[in-house]
């Protein structure tokens, strides 16, 4: 099990490459995050909801996604209140606090998909939460130390060097350990190393010897990487092209699967930022209105930072404007939460640019899709997660046609704002092209995100063959009796 010092050490990543690695020796392996808090996620081939890095996870491992990677999915629709994913479905509407009291309980579903894994899989490779040394939450934990007690697994600790701090958060984390926890850790990964290594050696030793413990080894910074293993929004942008299209995001507060706006972030001739609360909105061509957790909170939100007026203003000077799931939702003239899904049941009024009315209901809908879209007869595949069910006469003028024989989405009469429900729409090289020259990019010469990401992850795996001392990890985790063994 990988536990890190923080939130965002590497968790993720070095899961991630580890399954690639063990993948590429030809072992059967699955990645496992017993509670995930995010709200970027993926839908599974069976149909469920599980973290987007588990998702990731599984893709370096081979293996198709599924709900018992991710048993227990926490997304957060305000700063007391998530909704609780159990098995990749709804369970509730929970506060901290009575999350907490139904912690015991999620602690089943995690035993449960624990126990189904490693009946199944060579090998299982578990990720942590935050950190392990949080002593608030200690009690019922089902993340950390609280999982790896229960299931008797062997952990190590990985720390980001590049923040700084790294032996303290180290030593720091093994003496908020109790004993039995303690125990269990084998040795540290160093993660995010830039410099002279050589300057780096007389730490290690110190820990090592300060510890008893081995570092397994210390990864380098890899520049850029992308992959969509980390929870953050990633605000780094692809440079060095020459800039031919200005695309902007609204950073809302509940932003769900942010992810979506990594091929035009990445995009090499595309100036892609994400505006935060607070801070000027520059002129663009295209605004994406993300995936939204809370609609109604993100679109007063968005009104309070300035947006609407900004949108009108970039729409009568002909700037395209784009919603996906959430934005689109807020493109239409009503969104209702009746049952209070997001917050206080409530309605409010859309931004009115699209003739289609929302309603949030209980059930949500998880799919995996595939189609085209009505801009040019591009392909596309993405997925949908979504409580709204949408009407109206805009959606006549629908944006996509799904291969299953539904449409979806919409685009005005003018052809300025379109929306739809269907996420990862722009990682298929063929809709993004149709997207960018739709938003005034004609001809652009797009990436295939998959084989990038497939890249990447080979990229990750063999910096991790490279510097990480694996064979001395395997040894180590080989008398716990779930370890990935060779
Ligand atoms: N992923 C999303 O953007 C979801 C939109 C909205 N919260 C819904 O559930 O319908």
């Amino acid at each position: 099990m990988v536990q890190g010092t923080t939130s965002d050490a590497g968790k993720s990543t070095l899961v991630a490459g580890l399954a690639r690695v063990l993948a590429r020796r030809g072992m059967r392996i699955a990645p496992f995050k017993p509670q995930n808090m995010a709200l970027n996620s993926a839908v599974t081939a069976d149909g469920g909801e599980i973290g987007r890095a588990q998702a990731l996870q599984a893709l370096a491992a081979g293996v198709e996604p599924h709900t018992d990677f991710n048993p227990v999915l926490l997304k957060p629709s305000s700063d007391i209140g998530a909704q609780v994913i159990i098995h990749g479905k709804v369970h509730a509407q929970l506060s901290a606090r009575d999350y907490h009291e139904y912690k015991p309980v999620a602690m089943q579903a995690v035993m449960a998909s624990w126990q189904r894994l490693v009946r199944d899989f060579e090998g299982v490779l578990v990720e942590g939460a935050g950190s392990p040394a949080e002593i608030n939450l200690r009690d019922r934990d089902i993340a950390n130390m609280g999982f790896a007690e229960v299931a008797d697994v062997p952990v190590i600790l990985i720390a980001d060097i590049d923040k700084g701090g790294v032996f303290a958060h180290l030593v720091g984390t093994m003496a908020l350990l109790s004993e039995s926890e303690r125990a269990r850790v084998l040795g540290f990964v160093i993660n995010r190393f830039r410099g002279d290594i050589g300057l780096l050696q007389s730490g290690l030793d110190w820990l090592e010897a300060r510890t008893g413990l081995p570092v397994f080894g210390v990864l380098p910074y890899l520049h850029g990487l992308f992959l969509d293993a980390e929870d953050a929004i990633d605000g780094s942008q692809s440079s060095g092209g020459q800039t031919r299209l200005r695309a902007i995001s609204p950073v809302l507060p509940r932003v769900s699967n942010h992810t979506d706006l990594d091929p035009l972030r990445l995009h090499p001739e595309v100036d892609f930022s994400w505006v935060g609360p607070g801070q000027p909105v520059p002129p663009a061509d295209l605004v994406v209105l993300p995936g939204s957790k809370s609609v109604i909170n993100d679109l007063a939100w968005l009104r309070q930072q300035g947006w609407d007026a900004y949108l009108q203003r970039h729409l009568r000077y002909g700037g395209k404007v784009l919603g996906l799931c959430g934005g689109y939702q807020m493109l239409g003239h009503w969104v209702r939460d009746p049952h209070g899904m997001e917050g206080e049941p409530g309605q409010t009024q859309g931004l009115g640019w699209l003739d289609l009315d929302t309603t949030l209901e209980r059930n949500k809908h998880l799919r995996q899709v595939a189609g085209s879209l009505t801009l040019t007869p591009a392909r596309l595949n993405g997925y949908e997660i979504h409580l709204g069910v949408t009407t109206g006469e805009a959606l006549t003028r629908p944006l996509v046609r799904l291969d299953d024989g539904r449409a979806d989405g919409a685009i005005s009469e003018d052809g300025l704002v379109a929306g739809t429900y269907v996420h990862g729409l722009m990682d298929h090289p063929e809709a993004l092209a149709a997207v960018l020259s739709w938003a005034g990019m004609a001809e652009a010469v797009t990436e295939d995100i998959g084989a990038r990401r497939e890249a990447d992850l080979d990229r990750l795996a063999d910096a991790i063959e490279s510097h990480l001392d694996l064979g001395r990890l395997l040894q180590a985790s080989s008398s716990h009796p779930h370890s990935p063994r060779e």
